[in-house]
């Protein structure tokens, strides 16, 4: 659509065939098609109408003046009054039917990109930045505008420039080729300062949307700017982005300024060449004083739509850069859709068959030919060192990756097949970043299985050990979580998202380092709520705690070469958690050489006193 809305020259510039959008964009233009369509018939009549004042003019000067035809002035007036009104309704049908394709188009881009922002796998929305996708749902925004703004006003007054030269030939054909020659310099014009279109792209937008991007990431990070004092390297950082945004946005600020007054100071002189053509024809009495009137007028008619075109090319060119990113993203495929009949729910048995991961090419595998068999109703603990891969494992586990090898199955089904909602009905997750969408306790609760009662929230929370904490709160599970529930302790919104996972009901309950922000009652009762759990269902959890893996019936040892290991929790507890044997004296704190060119020079941290195996 967008490609055709191009000067036919520039459509090989950088914009290939309209096959060259994506098969979604295309269809939500078609819908709004129609619509378009009708508001383009619509400017034919409503050009025809919007010439009247021109012709009244002429009429007014060769027939009511000269010759005292104020009964035919009457008569005009009227029949003006009377265009004017049709024009008038005929205008307001086509602002309603182009912004009810603006309309369509937005909601239908908002919605196919919002479920293709979450029907897209875990992997490929990692590969993106959140802020990127926030500025994804700002072009939408910018292809609507493409619809309503001065590009598409323009081409529908196209037929009105049509038919305003015309004009001019039948009451002032002297003047025709003068106004013919200005609609030629306005169109050289216009093409000239089409170059961002032909460029195929507006660097002030790229840069603004790297600033924006990096202002979200500031603001979200805030807390640790704040307490690393990274004030000064974080502002220098914005500003220099800033500052060549402004730049940029300067010299294309001038540029547009330039362009408006060129049109403007051409827009007069036209005028004047045309009204000095005139008075020559009209002394010579090659055509009446009307005619000169209403030739400057109708040329004024002719020239505007082509002249707003110079102005109007960078808004085209920022809507294609935006058509273009949405098409990549609507382009990109999404994870599978439903199995197609609906299974028996799991027993909960997991097996990873082979299976072997890598991030990117460049990266080491995580996982080689992996294979592993977790009996249902067992309690699993991972461990490892830090980085080793026990989050990919578990992200493996529920489905979330898929292995660039080998299969995941639940019970004697592949992953594969189900959709995440199915594959979430059965493996519920929680992950070590725990953030909740604004909301009241309660809503939080309901989102995670809507059909729940306000019992079973009761005694999810009481089995986290939550419920005593929201019981004492002014407002209950009615407070109000914002900014991903902040203004709550991290201990509490890591056992509300627990009772979350709990209230899921699922066949296998994958759990990323539950005990992180916990006290440690809470953690001994989370131990005690999951062993309970694991009595009817398969519980995965990767740890750092002692206490949880000791509680464990298996551990899973990730060790870091591409493997892991099935172990006892008491091996578990030798390998990964007791102090090495060979390091016998306290670690002390070397004397580093890189500190005196470091200028550290503050106290001792407190590693002389470490006890060795707390630092695993
Ligand atoms: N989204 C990602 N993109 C690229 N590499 C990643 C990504 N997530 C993790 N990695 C890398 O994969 C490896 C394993 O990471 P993972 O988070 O699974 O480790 P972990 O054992 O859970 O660590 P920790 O105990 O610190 O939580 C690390 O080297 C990490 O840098």
């Amino acid at each position: 659509m967008i490609e055709m809305l191009l000067p036919e020259r520039m459509r090989p510039v950088r914009l290939a065939s309209p096959e060259h959008l994506g098969k979604p964009l295309l269809e939500h233009f078609a819908q709004a098609r129609r619509r378009m369509g009708r508001a383009a018939w619509l400017s034919s009549p409503i050009g025809l109408l919007a010439l009247l004042p021109s012709i009244f003019t002429l009429e007014v000067f060769d027939r009511v003046i000269f010759r005292q035809g104020f009964s035919t002035l009457v008569a005009l007036l009227a029949g003006v009054a009377v265009a004017l009104i049709v024009e008038w309704t005929l205008r307001r049908r086509r602002s309603a039917n182009l912004r009810e394709a603006g309309a369509l188009i937005d909601w239908g881009l908002s919605s196919t990109l919002l479920d293709k922002m979450l029907g897209q796998p875990l992997r490929t929305l990692e590969d993106r930045p959140a802020a990127s996708w926030v500025a994804l749902f700002r072009d939408v925004g910018a292809v609507r505008t493409l619809l309503t703004g001065p590009v598409v006003q323009s081409l529908f007054d196209l037929p009105l420039a049509v038919f305003a030269i015309v004009i001019v030939g039948l009451v002032a054909l002297p003047v025709l080729p003068v106004v013919l020659g200005m609609v030629c310099v306005f169109a050289a014009m216009a093409w000239w300062f089409a170059d961002e279109v032909k460029q195929g792209k507006v660097a002030e937008l790229q840069q603004a949307r790297s600033l924006d991007m990096f202002t979200a990431e500031m603001c979200r990070a805030r807390e640790s700017v704040k307490a690393l004092a990274q004030h000064e390297s974080v502002a220098a950082q914005w500003k220099t982005g800033y500052e060549q945004w402004l730049a940029e946005s300067f010299s294309r600020g001038s540029e547009m300024e330039e362009t408006k007054e060129l049109t403007h100071s051409l827009l007069i002189a036209s005028s004047i060449v045309i009204t000095a053509t005139g008075a020559v024809a009209v002394a010579n009495q090659w055509m009446s004083i009307g005619g000169l009137i209403a030739a400057n007028m109708l040329a004024i008619k002719a020239i505007s739509p082509i002249a707003t075109l110079s102005g109007a090319w960078r808004q085209l060119a920022q809507s294609i850069e935006a058509a273009r990113r949405l098409d990549k993203v609507f382009a990109q495929p999404s994870e599978t859709g439903s199995a197609g009949v609906s299974l028996p729910r799991p027993k909960g048995a997991m097996t990873l068959d082979e299976v072997s991961f890598r991030y990117d090419e460049q990266s080491e595998p995580v996982f080689k030919k992996v294979s592993l068999t977790l009996a249902p109703a067992q309690f699993y603990s991972v461990v490892g060192k830090n980085g080793v891969g026990k989050s990919t494992l578990l992200k493996l586990v529920t489905g979330l990756y898929r292995p660039d090898e080998g299969r995941v199955l639940i019970d004697e089904y592949d992953l594969q097949q189900f959709s995440r909602h199915e594959t979430a009905s059965w493996i519920a997750t929680l992950s070590q970043n725990v953030y909740f969408l604004d909301g009241t306790i309660a809503d939080q609760l309901r989102r995670a299985a809507p059909e729940i009662t306000d019992e079973q929230i009761v005694k999810a929370c009481k089995l986290t050990g939550v419920h005593s904490f929201i019981s004492r709160l002014p407002q209950g599970y009615a407070t109000v979580m914002r900014e991903g529930g902040r203004t709550l302790s991290a201990g509490v919104r890591r056992k509300i998202a627990l009772a979350q996972v709990l209230l899921r009901n699922p066949a296998v309950l994958v759990l990323d380092e539950p005990t992180n922000d916990l006290d440690h009652m809470s953690e001994l009762q989370l131990i005690a709520s999951l062993r309970l759990i694991a009595k009817m269902r398969t519980v995965i959890v990767v740890t750092h705690s002692a206490e949880l893996v000791a509680s464990s019936d298996v551990a899973l040892a990730v060790s870091g070469d591409g493997d892991v290991q099935v172990m006892t929790p008491v091996q578990a507890l030798g390998a990964y958690f007791s102090p090495p044997k060979a390091e016998k004296k306290p670690v002390q704190a070397a004397p580093s050489p890189l500190e005196p060119s470091l200028g550290v020079v503050g106290p001792d941290l407190g590693l002389a006193t470490a006890v060795p195996g707390e630092l695993h």
